[in-house]
């Protein structure tokens, strides 16, 4: 057995065995052991952010645009406790998220006294994380550390969500075996086979079939299988809210965005009038079907989430996304005919002239843009951001479409920007920025230039739409374009269309730093998407309580 490995060395490999290929992280006295690994090692490349939530969100988003796993290296207490949001909204989104603290030495805890950035006992932060995650070990034995190794990262890749992994700062560069190769639970293709007769059964008797595609799609990389088999069944597909983004690069029968009744009205009655919905890696949430106008039947639904397929009263477990779908192609047969999908129409034409901003002009620059000097990745905030997204047209994106916390879209432009190599346009509000914006002060030690829309409305505006004239919503104007210069970027404030054609034609021709383009927009205003959703939500509650 060779130990020319240490544990530190051996967790690095196994990671990047298991597709992650690169570390966002911050240290801390806990953790400096296993940051001189990853330094010295060079197995994975390291990137430092300023605040353990953003490498929390930067992780996150490394790991989905590369459908892989994503890793956050930080402290024992103070830094992994400072990231639980963002770990709580990978658990939430389906996210294959790495987390790794540094912890304690063997002896510190016998001292008799309590450690710095010890908070109840020195297991609460693994009784915190144990609830955030799918998985979880505390590698305290160098015997059973490889084996442990692998189960929690094989776990994170086979169901898709985070895990956690303390690392003993004492532990770290003792010689230690390597971790066994990845060993995902074999696929029960008997099973996945009489699942995929039973739903080609009810797909073939029904009267108008549908089908939503969600997140797993992109987390298991499953888009070119899914869309084959759109094409071979022929019935309609529409992606979920989360699932927006889905399927930029391919060919199928594809509706759109499913918005239920703040969203386009064929891809509603399509989706809510099926009388047998086939959803695959559809997480069942109210952001997907909170402003459903009809409720879907999930009796006549089939639902394929989280290595489960539910029929009905019927139940498969252990049946991978992967596994239905492969069982789906062996046996698919052309069932409906779609009627030809009129391609979905992204407004274009923003006025080169003086016309004031308003919030989907962003939209139309945008889709401008792609159309002059092709598309770019995008990365959304929450907040009027995240309805602007729906508005480009189809792109790589990464948005908190579910959990919803604010503050993931710069540090997810910073990871786009470092896994794909491509910059990304961010969308973020004013509140949002105000959060993890700083962030765009780390492009220059990695070279990246995204470039950042921050559509400055001086208001916490959605939650406005939500409650009215309180005052609390207000923000003052923080000139963010004039601070992008202190921060090794370049900053552009518009307050016209003509403006902001102009500054975004200036960014996508400067690569050599990142743009912070300020939209001054109208209080009280948001873009039209957003507008239909808060209207469906008050619509919805005011059925609710009649
Ligand atoms: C970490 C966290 N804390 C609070 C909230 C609650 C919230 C949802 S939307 C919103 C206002 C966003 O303001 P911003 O200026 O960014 O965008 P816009 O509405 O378009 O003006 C808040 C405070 C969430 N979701 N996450
Ligand atoms: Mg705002």
């Amino acid at each position: 057995m060779s130990l020319s490995e240490t544990l530190g060395t051996v967790l690095l490999n196994a990671m990047k065995e298991r597709g992650a290929d690169r570390i966002f992280g911050l240290p801390g006295d806990f953790v400096l052991p296993f940051f001189r690994t990853i330094a010295e090692s060079g197995i994975l490349p390291l990137h430092t952010l300023s605040h353990e939530p953003s490498v929390g969100y930067a992780a996150d988003a490394a790991g989905r645009i590369g459908s892989s796993l994503g890793v956050a290296v930080v402290t024992y207490g103070a830094g992994a406790l400072n990231m639980v949001n963002a770990v709580a909204q990978a658990y939430a989104e389906k996210s294959p998220l790495v987390v790794i603290s540094g912890g304690p030495g063997a002896d510190e805890g016998k001292l008799g006294l309590s450690l710095h950035h010890q908070v109840k006992t020195l297991s609460s932060q693994f009784e915190i994380f144990r609830e955030l995650t799918c998985a979880q070990c505390i590698l305290n034995d160098l015997e059973t550390a490889p084996i442990e190794i692998a189960r929690v990262l094989d776990t994170a890749l086979s169901l898709s969500r985070p895990v956690y992994i303390e690392i003993p700062r004492d532990l770290v560069d003792q010689p230690c075996a390597s971790a066994p190769a990845i060993a995902l639970p074999a696929a029960n293709h008997d099973a996945a086979r009489a699942c995929a007769k039973e739903v080609l059964d009810r797909l073939r008797s029904a009267k108008s079939p549908a089908i939503l595609v969600g997140v797993e799609a992109r987390r298991y990389g499953l888009e070119d299988k899914i869309a084959s088999l759109c094409r071979k069944l022929g019935v309609p597909v529409a992606t979920s809210f989360m699932g927006r983004g889905l399927f930029a690069d391919f060919t199928l029968p594809l509706l759109g965005p499913y918005l239920g009744s703040a969203g386009d009205t064929n891809i509603a009655s399509a989706i809510e009038g099926a009388d047998c919905l086939l959803m695959l890696g559809v997480i069942t949430c109210d952001t997907n079907f909170g402003v459903s106008g009809r409720a879907i039947d999930m009796r006549a639904s089939i639902r394929a989430l989280d290595r489960t397929v539910v029929l009905g009263h019927h139940l498969y477990p252990d049946v991978s996304l992967e596994a239905l779908v492969d069982a789906l192609l062996e046996i698919a047969e052309t069932i409906g005919v779609p009627e030809p999908q009129p391609e979905p129409v992204y407004a274009t034409g923003l006025p080169d002239d003086e016309t004031p901003l308003e919030p989907s002009h962003i939209a139309i620059a945008v889709n401008d843009l792609f159309n002059s000097k092709g598309s770019s990745p995008i990365a959304a905030d929450v907040g009027d951001s995240l309805f602007i997204g729906l508005e480009i047209a189809d792109t790589a994106l990464v948005a908190p479409g579910y959990y919803a916390s604010m503050g993931m879209g710069v540090p997810a432009g910073l990871a786009i920007n470092a896994v794909t190599g491509r910059r990304p346009i961010v969308l973020v509000g004013d509140g949002a920025f105000q959060m993890t914006g700083w962030e765009l002060g780390n492009c220059q030690k990695y070279g990246w230039s995204p470039i950042v829309i921050v559509l400055n409305n001086q208001s916490w505006e959605m939650l406005r739409g939500f409650q009215p004239n309180q005052t609390y919503h207000d923000l003052d104007d923080w000139h963010f374009a004039d601070i992008a210069p202190l921060l090794g970027g370049r900053g552009i404030r518009v307050e016209t269309c003509a403006e902001l054609k102009r500054a975004l034609d200036l960014a996508v021709d400067d690569e050599s730093s990142f743009y912070l383009i300020e939209a001054m927009l109208p209080r009280s205003r948001t873009s039209m998407s957003l507008h239909k959703f808060t209207r469906a939500m008050r619509n919805l509650s005011a059925m609710k309580n009649e």
